[in-house]
């Protein structure tokens, strides 16, 4: 039944973006710092440290520039950023980030509430900032939002969400993270929309983002897994949720993914009992529950 299941998953650690960005408490520049180095510590190989948006828009995300310059790179470890346009790539290079995506969505209402633009103005403005990044050395990660659902127009179809990823694709981004922006996504829909992905994207340049709203996520993850993709989003304590997708609760959490990954001989290089320390003392910051179902469980 599990045939297809790989040896190693790499889990890409949204929480000090996705979770920081729609948190309540706004944490210091140094607190943030100190979340991202005890991530690198517990062994997370993939970490979005912030976002070059306006602080006018998401103020959690406002230092993003002294935490980059701050934190301690493990080796090993790539750290990443959200960048919508030139100036927020510009903002990146000078902090010395390594990595940043840009993020569109497949819904033309999430669009313009989320970047203030239609998706073809998305796309218009995202190609010179992945042209320069290639220029630099830059990898550029491609975010397409509303992909099982939108909270301003409900379904979405397949083919938009193939359309945009493709576009994003051929720009030049290395890696298209399908992110289901509210949770809504069940395992039958989320195979239609891999196996649709998969016709025009190589499965492993495909990762999959998923907010756990409904509970559906672990399902939609184990689906993804046994279409062949390899890369998973996840943010540790279930943090945050996206600020102009009102009602979506956190990204998956981390240690659920990885206990489950762990518990089914899939390795991710991460020490679970680590991640559950960080995960308890992350929301004890934050002064929120922790959204980890095993971090609760773990005490
Ligand atoms: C894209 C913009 C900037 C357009 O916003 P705009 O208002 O259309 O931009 P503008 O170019 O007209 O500029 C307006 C002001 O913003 C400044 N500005 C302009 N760009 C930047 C920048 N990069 N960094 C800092 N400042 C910037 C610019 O300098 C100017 O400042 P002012 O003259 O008024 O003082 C705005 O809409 C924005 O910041 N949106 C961010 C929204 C966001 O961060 N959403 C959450 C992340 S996406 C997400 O969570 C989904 C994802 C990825 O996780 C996947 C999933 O789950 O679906």
């Amino acid at each position: 039944m599990f045939n297809l299941l790989p040896k190693t998953v790499e889990i890409v650690e949204v929480g000090p973006r996705d979770g920081l960005q729609n948190e309540k408490t706004s944490l210091t520049a140094q607190d943030k710092i100190d979340f991202i180095n005890q991530l690198s510590l517990v062994g997370a190989k993939r970490i979005e440290a912030g976002s070059f948006v306006s602080p006018k828009w998401v103020p959690q995300m406002a230092s993003s520039d002294e935490v980059i310059r701050t934190i301690k790179r493990a080796e090993g470890t790539r750290y990443s950023a959200l960048t919508p346009n030139m100036k927020g790539f510009d903002m990146a290079m000078e902090a010395n980030t390594q990595e940043v995506a840009v993020f569109g969505a497949a819904s033309e209402s999430f669009s313009q509430k989320n970047i203030n633009c239609s998706i073809q103005e998305s796309l218009k403005r995202f190609a010179p900032l992945v042209e320069k990044a290639k220029q630099r050395g830059i990898p550029v990660r491609g975010y397409v939002s509303c992909v099982l659902g939108c909270p301003y127009e409900g379904d979405v179809k397949v083919d938009d969400v193939v359309a945009v990823s493709k576009a994003l694709l051929e720009m030049g981004c290395y890696e298209i993270s399908l992110g289901d922006t509210i949770g809504v996504g069940t395992p039958l829909k989320t195979k239609a929309l891999i196996e649709a992905c998969l016709q025009v994207i190589p499965s492993n340049q495909l990762a999959v983002h998923f907010h756990d709203t409904y509970g559906q996520a672990l399902a939609n993850i184990l689906t993804a897994l046994q279409l062949g993709i390899r890369v998973i989003d996840s943010s540790v304590a279930g943090l945050g949720g996206c600020p102009y997708a009102k009602g979506a609760s956190g990204n998956v959490a981390s240690e659920d993914v990885v206990y489950m990954l762990h518990n089914m001989g899939i390795e991710t290089g991460i020490n679970l009992a680590e991640l559950i320390e960080v995960g308890n003392s992350i929301s004890l910051k934050l002064n929120r529950k922790n959204g980890s179902k095993v971090g609760v469980a773990a005490g």
